[in-house]
């Protein structure tokens, strides 16, 4: 997304009327992540969003026809394939495949959420799933596509994955989502194994129709860019858990409803809070850290909270200089100023904590630390991904802050680092700087809003290893 032409996806589904699900979620989806969308209908449905009540196919010659006649006009960067209904369809589209040259997301639909049968005979599909560059099944339909019992547990997803990407040479999209738990974990997988896993927190809602097909077109369409399918996953798997959060703004039908496909053009949800609700997982592993539990509860050894500090100053030093850059960059006054004011702050004020802790000397930055400075640095290409990136050092430290600060007392070995982070000051600062990077979004284009989704999200994986990195300091001297 964002620069370069805007790229044409062809979805071949079947009609939903009801617009949550089949074509009509796959040209939404097109269209808000940056595609020109185009579409052949394979079948009309008579559904709403409590099931489906008729499904009449289109002719295979027509399917034909209908295909042949963009093709022969347009050019196509990426299809999305749906709803098939029967064979004669599927041969239809598997001759035409023949005659194009284009990366291939083949959603296996078989059955509606509601349970109603949406082919009429999933065998036939087999000789299609050759063609695909990509295939998403739901643990359903992956277990139907090997005529093997369907997994319960998510291994058995991911070893179901492999052998039906092996026996078709193509990546297959494992999804989770109907599995039991609060994560659904999505993963790309290759005949040789997990390629990469993305997962984001369960919402709880009964709004999820068309989900699956909005996955896949988002996928096909932001491939169509990227040439990335790891990236374009990760970007799609995102865009569509922004839609689902966003799904109980809209109030369409009295069964499961569509998911918000234009969240980001005219969504009323707060874009920080989605980015909040994204981190969920990365913010549970810190709370489970030794190092955290330890500072809480005073049994964190001197040398562990010497290490993390002396690491801690360094990356200070730089995040200082980075909150400059940003203040240097920053589009008006008030912004400069907060970015500026920030990085005096640091200087003069947390800096000046650490160097009433830390002994005398000069420590070498680690790995972990230059890995996260180094992110940082990265984050300047524009000023919105610059303040996203330097967010979740604002945001995190708050949020511990808070939980730390109840476990403070007079006695407590770390009492006066444990009230820092929780002081009305810093509360404010926080405050301060989600509202700067919200405006930044607000005036961003969905490639840009993407990329400092991005910038937070890593700074935040960044948090969790700067954490742990004196435990894993420890590990590696008591090796030596
Ligand atoms: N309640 C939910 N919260 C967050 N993500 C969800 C939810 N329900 C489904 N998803 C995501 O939607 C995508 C499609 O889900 P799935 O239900 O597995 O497939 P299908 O819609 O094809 O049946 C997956 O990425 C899954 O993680
Ligand atoms: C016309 C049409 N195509 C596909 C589906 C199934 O959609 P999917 O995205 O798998 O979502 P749900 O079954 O979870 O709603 C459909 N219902 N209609």
């Amino acid at each position: 997304m964002g620069g370069g032409t805007v790229k044409n996806i062809l979805s071949i589904a079947g009609s939903d009327p009801s617009g949550g699900a089949g074509i009509q979620a796959d040209l939404k989806a097109i269209a808000a992540n940056g595609g020109y969308g185009m579409c052949v209908i394979t079948a009309l449905t008579a559904q709403n969003t409590q099931g489906v009540s008729a499904v009449q196919a289109i002719d295979g010659h027509f399917v034909l026809a209908q295909l042949e006649a963009v093709s022969a006009d347009v050019q196509i960067d990426a299809i999305k394939i749906g709803m098939l209904a029967n064979t004669q369809v599927i041969l239809a589209v598997n001759d035409w495949l023949d005659t194009v040259d284009a990366p291939v997301v083949l959603d296996p639909v078989m059955v509606a959420t509601s349970g109603d049968r949406l082919l009429d005979d999933d065998a036939a599909l087999d000789s299609l799933l050759d063609r695909a560059s990509v295939i998403t099944p739901n643990l359903l339909e992956l277990a139907s596509l090997l005529r093997e019992p369907a997994a319960t547990q998510w291994s058995e997803v991911l070893e179901q994955a492999q052998r039906l990407a092996a026996k078709h040479d193509a990546l297959v999209l494992a999804k989770g989502g109907h599995l039991d738990g609060e994560v659904c974990p999505d993963a790309l997988v290759s005949a040789q194994g997990v390629l990469a896993e993305f997962s984001n927190p369960r919402h709880h809602t009964k709004n999820t129709h068309g989900t699956g097909c909005t996955l896949s077109s988002a996928l096909a369409t932001i491939f169509a860019s990227s040439q990335d399918w790891v990236s374009a996953l990760e970007q799609a798997k995102a865009y569509l858990f922004r839609a689902i959060v966003a799904a109980d703004e809209l109030h369409v039908g009295s069964g499961h409803g569509p998911v918000n496909h234009f969240v980001d053009f005219f969504g009323t949800v707060d874009p920080m809070d989605q980015w909040w609700q994204q981190i969920q997982g990365l913010r549970d592993s810190i709370d489970n850290l030794e190092f955290i539990n330890q500072l809480a509860d005073g049994t964190l050894k001197a040398a562990d909270f010497g290490y993390y500090l002396a690491q801690d100053a360094l990356y200070l030093q730089r995040y200082a200089q980075v909150l400059a850059e940003a203040s240097a960059l920053a589009p008006d006054l008030e912004a400069q100023r907060f970015w500026a004011h920030s990085a005096s702050e640091i200087l003069e004020g947390e800096l000046q904590l650490h160097r009433n802790y830390l002994v005398e000397g000069s420590a070498n930055p680690s790995a972990t630390t230059l890995n996260y400075v180094n992110h940082l640095s990265a984050s300047k290409q524009s000023y919105a991904e610059l303040i996203a990136a330097i967010l979740p050092c604002y945001w995190l430290y708050q949020d511990i802050g808070k939980r730390l600060a109840s476990a403070n007392h007079e006695d407590h070995p770390y009492k006066q680092w444990l009230g820092t982070y929780a002081s009305d000051e810093f509360d404010l600062a926080t405050e301060r700087a989600i509202n700067m990077v919200r405006s930044a979004w607000q005036l961003a284009d969905p490639g840009l809003r993407e990329r400092m989704r991005l910038s937070f999200v890593r700074s935040a994986e960044h948090e969790v290893a700067f954490f742990d990195q004196a435990r894993l300091n420890r590990v590696e001297f008591s090796t030596v």
